[in-house]
């Protein structure tokens, strides 16, 4: 891709519905359209509001019911951090994930090695680089799932509550590289202190987006709806 300052992700009358086992269907995501350009977009709601389904219909892994998701000038390569490290680490051993991450990025096997050995170096797992992933504790092995998505210079970073098994100064560090990334950022988050020092705050309710604005004036809105305290018009 080109120029990445540029990148724009557009979610035009996008819908997201599942069709429940009886046969009808469910609506997740209410129409919704969203431009989201540079920087680093904080998604917050109540569990189910539709915050994952956002990120997965971004990442592609998802298709919508109806609209669409385009990207200008074109379809970035797309870095995915899941809370889970599990669901994305593949390989045995550590440096061998990382090194997985690269070929599937196209990075020649002579050179693979070495890039992962960096990556890890600078997240501070030089010295797990032969480690058993088995072996990790959960924090590094969400570490890892990290530095394989770091790897492959996504340009586009879609972040699924990622610091959940982070301890604070684990969970301090990995915020600083998400808010300090060159390309745009998308991260789902209960965390209000987080999603405070992004650019720009979403906040969903029940499948809508219903706020969208800098992080103080929708941090506020968020907690007097979660608290109850917000009157519907
Ligand atoms: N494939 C699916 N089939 C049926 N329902 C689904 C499917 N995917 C998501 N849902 C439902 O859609 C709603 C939104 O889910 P989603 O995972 O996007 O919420 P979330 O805001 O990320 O929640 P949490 O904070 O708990 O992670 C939930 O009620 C969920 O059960």
């Amino acid at each position: 891709m080109g120029n990445l300052d540029s990148l724009t992700t557009l979610l035009d009358s996008v819908c997201l519905d599942a069709v429940d086992p009886q046969g009808g269907a469910r609506r997740i995501l209410h129409p919704l359209t969203l431009e989201i350009t540079q920087g680093t977009v904080a998604v917050v709601g109540a569990n189910g509001s539709g915050k994952s389904s956002l990120l997965r219909l971004i990442a592609g892994l998802v298709e919508p019911s109806s609209g669409t998701v385009t990207f200008a000038p074109g379809p970035p390569r797309t870095g995915f951090v899941f809370a889970n490290p599990q669901a994305q680490i593949v390989m045995p051993v550590v440096a061998e994930d990382i090194e997985f991450s690269l070929k599937q990025a196209g990075l020649a096997r002579r050179q693979r090695r070495a890039a992962a050995l960096e990556i890890l170096e600078d997240m501070g797992l030089g010295e797990r680089a032969d480690s058993s992933v088995y072996e990790l504790s959960s924090g590094e092995r969400q570490k890892v799932a990290l530095a394989g998505v770091l790897a492959v210079r996504p340009e586009l970073v879609l972040a699924d509550e990622p610091t959940t098994l982070l301890d604070l100064a684990n969970a301090q560090e990995f915020q600083h590289r998400l808010l300090n990334m060159e390309v745009p950022v998308v991260v789902a988050t209960h965390d209000l202190e987080l999603a405070a020092q992004a650019e720009r705050v979403l906040v969903f309710e029940g499948g809508r987006l219903v706020a969208d604005d800098e992080p103080a004036p929708a941090l506020t809105f968020y907690r007097q709806l979660a608290l109850g305290q917000h009157h519907r018009r």
